[in-house]
């Protein structure tokens, strides 16, 4: 039986004979220094300004995923009129950058490259674009390119680290500037993120992930839609923005032949940024010598440095006099704290380090939140982590349904920058998040808690403070601050560089080591992702690229999975549109399959009515027989899911992605009938024994450097390092019978070595996948 959502931990209650205390295992916590005796709550008081902004779901059948903004009411529709008394105006004036709006175009109308560092909540994200997008240089212009008049500019495009970030600025925005967002023909302000695309017809902002910004890269080179790009956020320092860095600089320092002699403007922007390391990266020698059609150093773009001053609200903030010995604990007792010792309304938001911990102090806090005294306001928790669908994650952004209640986000780091949680007075920093390293020599991933830097903790404490003066509780000492290092280290030296190194080839970049990048990463790292790029077929034995590697860095999927999507198109696969299931269950977000806990009374119920879902060849088939059961009910999808503990919205967002998938593979002409795919529902059909081997071969053409074989002593030896491998507790396999080989879409180390989204596979064919690679065989 599959105990992927096993408990992790014996179910936990606040003790029925003294609601003052929770329990976290074996620990008991009391929270009755708080809450005895019971303050009364401070009466409500109405709130001053409207909640913004204003997102809701697009009414329809659910699937779609597009938030939609209301209009201010009097704004009319695609209006870009905003009345002088409009309460979000008078939002903008008071806001520290509002006063250097002249000085930031005035700057750009001389220079072509602005750096802007200013404090969180100073109004970078919201106004600099709303500054720009009117200047006379912002104009669309028709130009010779060539032989042919092309339209050139008319755009800006701000980059964002993170999609939650890229949608809910562009609501803002879209509101302040009283011009609905999403769904819309007209409008000045649009979003794009993976798998969700809101561009209105005649936008003038254009919100957008940098990892949608490469792949307009990929495709415009000389991004001629746009006036302007700003990046915002650049201390997080992604592979992605790294490259944007280097993108930039190159359009920068050529000729501007490529926009018609059309200049790209560039804004710089962050709170907590390495000033030095970005000006001397666009210094005008390091400009000069980056490109062979630049002009000299003397005459290349000079970079403007615009210092903002101030922060609209004051936040306050309180360290521990001494360590805490557990976190989760001391996190625990700061929210009932505040909740019963600091004035209402007022949300909360805590950073933790994944979604793990997320969890378990969910369930904590709303047993706890369940025994209070029914005149005390409730606490309404909201978990906010990566994996969460892009629904789920906008809940965390609206206002708390019931008026007698207090917001508490918990969230992992992807709330820490650029995001405003509207409500929010109070932050709590746990100090730690979990960061990802990749360790090239071993082939191996990492993933585990390490205290934050400096400007994480800044930016965390920015999250409080937006929309009235907050308070920031690090959970650490000032001493432990102090002794934090000031930054992260760049991902680009931590992480897997595939898809960096597949998208600069996939650029015409053949010299990856010449390429401008602000930290060049270990050629070990970069030979890495060389070999196996080789191996997917992206690149050919001379490094040079190939169809399928320019067609893999054009997927909005990773490397690997992009080609298991070109291999399932092959007619020795065929197998395209199961695989679009199983691909698109792997990128929805959460886990489909909600964790079950064995105290759960429904729990033998439940496990029954997914036994004819699991499948005993692993994960990637489970995915799919879900998808397809999922797909085919035609009753009640949400009865379905809930009978099986399965996430409804994961589930919706999986057919969302599906659509998406499909679509592109008909416009890349990749199903092998003209036909298109058959209309849901269709009736289930079991899989069959041999259809089931050619879909596991087929995904080993992504992930045949993911393997490992059963060793005499029963433990698992990946092909590629040997190291010792453990199967999830996550995977159908866990705890199941031992196949001698298997596959795993993907590893990490946190207590030890584990394999995830694990299937049975035979060692022949993974010598035959990685035969077509041209690399050999595996024993
Ligand atoms: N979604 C939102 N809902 C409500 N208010 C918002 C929202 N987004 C921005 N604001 C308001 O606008 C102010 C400026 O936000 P903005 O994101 O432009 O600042 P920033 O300087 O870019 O901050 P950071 O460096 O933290 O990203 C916030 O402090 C808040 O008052």
């Amino acid at each position: 039986m599959a105990d992927e959502h096993r408990p992790k931990r014996r179910k936990t209650k606040a003790n029925a004979n003294d609601a003052s205390v929770v329990r976290i295992g074996d620990k008991v916590i009391s929270l009755s220094a708080y809450l005895k005796p019971q303050p009364k709550p401070a009466p409500i008081e109405p709130q001053s300004k409207p909640p913004a902004p204003e997102a809701e779901r697009v009414p329809g059948d659910g699937t779609d995923t597009q938030i939609q903004i209301k209009p201010q009411k009097h704004a009319p529709k695609g209006s870009r009129e905003v009345r002088k008394d409009s309460p979000l105006l008078k939002a903008r004036k008071a806001l520290p950058i509002w006063t250097y709006q002249r000085d930031i175009k005035d700057r750009l109308q001389k220079e072509d490259i602005l750096l802007v560092v200013g404090e969180t909540g100073s109004g970078k994200s919201t106004q600099v674009p709303q500054f720009l997008c009117d200047e006379p240089w912002c104009r669309r212009r028709k130009t010779k390119i060539q032989s042919d008049f092309v339209g050139v500019g008319g755009m800006i495009a701000i980059t964002q680290p993170r999609r939650v970030a890229a949608t809910t600025l562009a609501g803002r925005v879209a509101n302040e500037m009283g011009t609905p967002l999403g769904g819309s023909r007209e409008g000045s302000v649009g979003y794009s993120v993976r798998f969700d695309h809101s561009v209105p017809k005649g936008a003038k902002i254009k919100f957008l992930t940098e990892g949608m910004l490469l792949q307009e890269l990929l495709r415009d080179p000389n991004l001629r839609q746009y006036s302007a790009i700003i990046v915002d956020e650049i201390h997080e320092r992604s592979v992605d923005v790294d490259l944007i860095a280097g993108f930039l600089k190159q359009i920068l320092s050529g000729d501007k032949a490529g926009r018609g002699g059309i200049p790209l403007k560039v804004v710089i922007m962050s709170a907590t940024a390495d000033v030095e390391k970005i000006q001397d990266f666009f210094s005008p020698q390091a400009m000069s010598s980056s490109s062979s059609s630049a002009p000299p150093a003397s005459t290349s773009p000079s970079m403007q440095l615009l210092r903002i001053k101030g922060r609209q609200w004051p936040v306050e903030i309180k360290h521990t006099d001494k360590p805490v010995p557990d976190i989760q604990e001391a996190l625990i007792k700061q929210i009932f704290k505040i909740h019963t010792q600091e004035p209402y309304p007022g949300d909360i938001l805590a950073f933790l380090t994944g979604q793990e911990e997320i969890e378990a102090a969910q369930r904590l806090i709303e047993e706890y939140s369940a025994t209070l005294a029914s005149d005390v306001p409730k606490l309404l928790v909201f978990p906010l982590y990566g994996q969460l669908s892009i629904q789920a994650q906008q809940e965390a952004f609206q206002p708390a349904k019931s008026r007698y209640a207090r917001k508490v986000v918990l969230a992992t780091n992807i709330a820490e920058t650029s995001v405003t949680v509207p409500g929010v007075r109070y932050v709590i920093d746990c100090g730690k998040a979990k960061v990802k390293q990749f360790r090239s020599r071993l082939g191996m991933e990492s993933l585990l808690a390490k205290p934050i830097s400096k400007s994480s903790a800044i930016q965390r404490t920015g999250r409080a403070g937006r929309e009235q003066a907050g308070k920031s509780y690090r959970l650490y000492t000032a001493e432990t601050y102090e002794a934090l290092r000031d930054a992260d280290l760049p991902e680009i030296l931590r992480n897997d560089v595939l898809g960096a190194v597949l998208t600069m080839k996939a650029r015409g970049i053949d010299d990856i080591l010449a390429f401008p990048l602000m930290d060049v990463p270990d050629v070990d790292a970069i030979e890495k992702a060389l070999f196996h790029l080789v191996l997917l077929g992206a690149l050919a034995l001379d490094g040079a690229i190939t169809p399928v590697g320019r067609k893999l860095a054009l997927f909005p999927l990773s490397a690997p999975y992009g080609r298991v999507l070109l291999a399932a198109a092959e007619p020795a696969y065929d197998c395209l549109l199961e695989v679009i299931d199983i691909i698109a269950c792997l990128t929805a977000g959460e886990s489909i399959f909600q964790q079950l806990n064995s105290e759960d009374e429904r729990f033998d119920e439940v496990e029954d009515a997914r036994r004819e879902l699991y499948r005993r060849e692993g994960d990637v088939l489970t995915y799919l027989t879900t998808m397809q059961r999922y797909a085919s009910e035609n009753a009640d999808r949400v009865e379905w899911c809930r009978a099986r503990r399965l996430n409804q919205r994961t589930m919706r967002q999986a057919l969302n992605i599906r659509r998406q998938l499909r679509g592109i593979c008909v416009k890349e002409k990749l199903f092998l009938t003209t036909e298109p795919p058959p209309p849901d529902p269709q009736p289930f059909q079991p899989l069959s024994p041999a259809r089931a081997e050619t879909l596991l071969k087929c995904f080993l053409r992504g992930f045949a450097t993911k393997t490992a074989l059963l060793a005499p002593d029963s433990s698992y030896v990946t092909t590629q390092g040997k190291h010792v491998i453990a199967v999830h507790p996550s995977s159908v396999l866990h705890g199941q019978r031992r196949p001698a080989a298997v596959m795993f879409l993907e590893h990490v180390y946190t207590q030890k070595n584990y394999a995830k989204k694990v299937s049975a596979v035979e060692a022949a064919w993974i010598d035959e996948a990685l035969a077509v690679g041209g690399i050999g065989e595996v024993a």
